[in-house]
């Protein structure tokens, strides 16, 4: 397994790796062959967790529990430029983000799933780019998901569903900055402006994957209907908890046929190239500094 100088053949998609990022009740994923752990530092400091990089149906999976194992990171801590920067450090150019998430809407029941395509960001103190000190982008967030990879994920889904869980493709994502759950108001307001799900994590890893140039898809599962639901008891953790179980293993079913799917398909998307034209900032005029740290997405683009 190569997993040194991964840098040299960031392009070769037949080479690339699909990544896992797990949250809440996802820490492991048991299935892979031929485990290497990697404990990595990046110019962003260290990620989550050690990355678990192993074998699934003919693919290369990098797994990270973006918690921690032990789940000691709340969604303000999490080193989301580390995560992403190390993910595409170790040519991850698919990337699916396992999150546990509360409905705003009566028709998404707990236990469901649900792939969003939109997000709307209410989070205030998360880092929203790597293009900084000295260095200019402006990526389109038209579309935050990769419709390619979420296509492939719902028809996998699919196959894998049963009469008591549904699957809702689309929706609008509420990322919010926890990490105590929404005021009852709040939970209303997210509601007239429609959307879907509620979470504190994926918005923030969607707009750097972007940047990355890596394809990202959230698989959304329900835990609860946070607290505007008069019918149910406000969301808890306790009740997160007892769905989460449940739910982590269906993702680990899911996951596995992805995998196979991606495997065979290594699906091109535009995410691919979602910096090009959006760099402003000439070269030339970028300090060495910024430039070492971010030469890892844009050495195509400056070469
Ligand atoms: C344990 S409930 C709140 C917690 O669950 C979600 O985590 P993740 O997105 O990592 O699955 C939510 O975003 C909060 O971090
Ligand atoms: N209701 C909720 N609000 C925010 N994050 C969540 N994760 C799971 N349920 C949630």
């Amino acid at each position: 397994m190569n997993i040194s100088g991964t840098q040299s053949d960031a392009y070769d998609f037949k080479q690339a790796r699909l990544g896992i990022i797990g949250g809440s009740g996802l820490y492991r994923i048991e299935n892979l062959k031929d485990i290497v752990e990697l404990s990595l530092d990046t110019p962003y400091g260290k990620p989550s967790n050690k990355l678990l990089i192993g074998n699934l149906f003919g693919i290369e999976i990098v797994f990270l529990a973006r918690h921690g194992e032990k789940h000691t990171l709340n969604p303000s801590e999490i080193p989301y430029k580390a995560n992403i920067w190390a993910m595409r450090s170790l040519n991850v150019r698919w990337l699916i983000s396992a999150s546990a998430v509360g409905s705003l809407k009566e028709n998404i029941k707990p236990c469901d799933i649900v792939i969003p395509d939109q997000f709307i960001d209410r989070t205030h103190q998360r880092p929203l780019t790597f293009f900084n000190n000295g260095v200019v982008a402006h990526i389109s967030m038209a579309n935050p998901f990769c419709d390619i990879l979420s296509q492939i994920l719902s028809k996998e889904i699919e196959k894998l569903l049963t009469k008591d869980k549904k699957m809702h493709i689309g929706g609008t994502y509420l990322a919010m900055e926890g990490p105590a759950f929404s005021t009852r108001a709040e939970s209303n307001l997210y509601r007239d402006w429609g959307c879907s799900i509620i979470g504190m994590t994926n918005h923030t890893e969607a707009r750097l994957a972007k940047e990355a140039e890596i394809a990202y898809s959230s698989l959304s599962m329900v835990t609860d209907y946070d607290c505007w639901n008069q019918n149910c008891e406000n969301v808890s953790v306790e009740m997160v908890i007892e769905n989460l179980q449940e739910n982590a293993n269906f993702a680990k079913s899911i996951i596995s046929a992805v995998a196979k799917r991606v495997s065979s398909l290594r699906p091109p998307s535009s995410f691919h190239s979602a910096l090009k034209d959006a760099l402003v900032t000439p070269e030339e005029h970028v300090p060495e500094k910024t430039k070492s740290k971010i030469k890892l997405f844009t050495d195509k683009y400056w070469h």
